[in-house]
């Protein structure tokens, strides 16, 4: 599997990947260091925002439309719209903060169950920050004994060190693509875009945010 940021019109499917999970669990910078392999300091997302990634799966060209949805909770009613048509969602928490872990059954997984629209939609628990081994307060058995509750797929990763930030994307790929339901929604996107931009001014966007 090969990856690259940036422009370009060319692709056979387009995914839409949403994230979600409580404020500061590091969804925004997960994100980024999967774009652009960098790690930076981020300001907590106001609404939701989006972020773009080409990837190249076997002979197929992917756009990755990677949707970053705010955690805290005023901004909750604003995100709930953005779950319509995601192939796959990441619900995150903080290995350090065992709220963010307990939450997942409180409040995400419920609001998942109310707003997503896709019954095939793949999902993926995130334990983040696990390079901050010595503050851990959730361990690996618990978070792979609730993605088995939920049926989810499972990882441990570290958006600081880019530990596993690469494989969680791409195997949450991978399985959207399993899915023949999900395979045939990403090819349609692609056709819809092309009949859109026949029909209007081509505008280039490779990231933007809504609120
Ligand atoms: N040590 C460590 N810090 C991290 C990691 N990921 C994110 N952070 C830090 O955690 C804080 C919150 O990160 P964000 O990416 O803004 O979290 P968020 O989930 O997008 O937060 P909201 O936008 O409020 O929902 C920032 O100070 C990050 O630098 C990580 O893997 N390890």
């Amino acid at each position: 599997m090969s990856s690259s940021s940036g422009q370009s019109s060319s692709y056979d499917l387009s995914f839409k990947i949403l994230l979600i999970g409580d404020s500061a669990v590091g969804k925004s910078s997960l994100i980024v260091s999967f774009i652009s392999g960098s790690v930076e300091d981020i300001a907590p997302t106001i609404g939701v925002d989006f972020k773009l990634k080409l990837l190249t799966v076997g002979d197929k060209r992917l756009k990755l439309t990677i949707w970053d949805t705010a955690g805290q909770e005023r901004f909750r009613t604003l995100t709930s719209s953005y779950y319509r048509g995601a192939q796959g969602i990441i619900l995150a928490y903080d290995v350090t903060r065992r709220e963010t872990f307990t939450n997942l059954s409180e409040v995400w997984s419920k609001e998942v169950e109310l707003y997503s629209t896709n019954q095939d939609c793949v999902k993926m628990l995130v334990g983040n920050k696990v390079d901050r081994e010595s503050e851990r307060a959730v361990s690996t058995e618990e978070g792979l004994a609730l993605a088995k509750e939920f049926g989810c797929l499972f990882f441990e990763c570290s958006a600081k060190t880019r530990e596993n930030v690469d494989k969680c994307f791409e195997e949450l790929t991978q399985k959207i693509m399993e899915v023949p339901s999900l395979l045939e929604e990403g090819s349609i996107l692609v056709k819809r875009n092309i009949l859109k931009q026949r029909q209007e001014p081509q505008t280039s966007q490779d990231s933007g945010c809504c609120f």
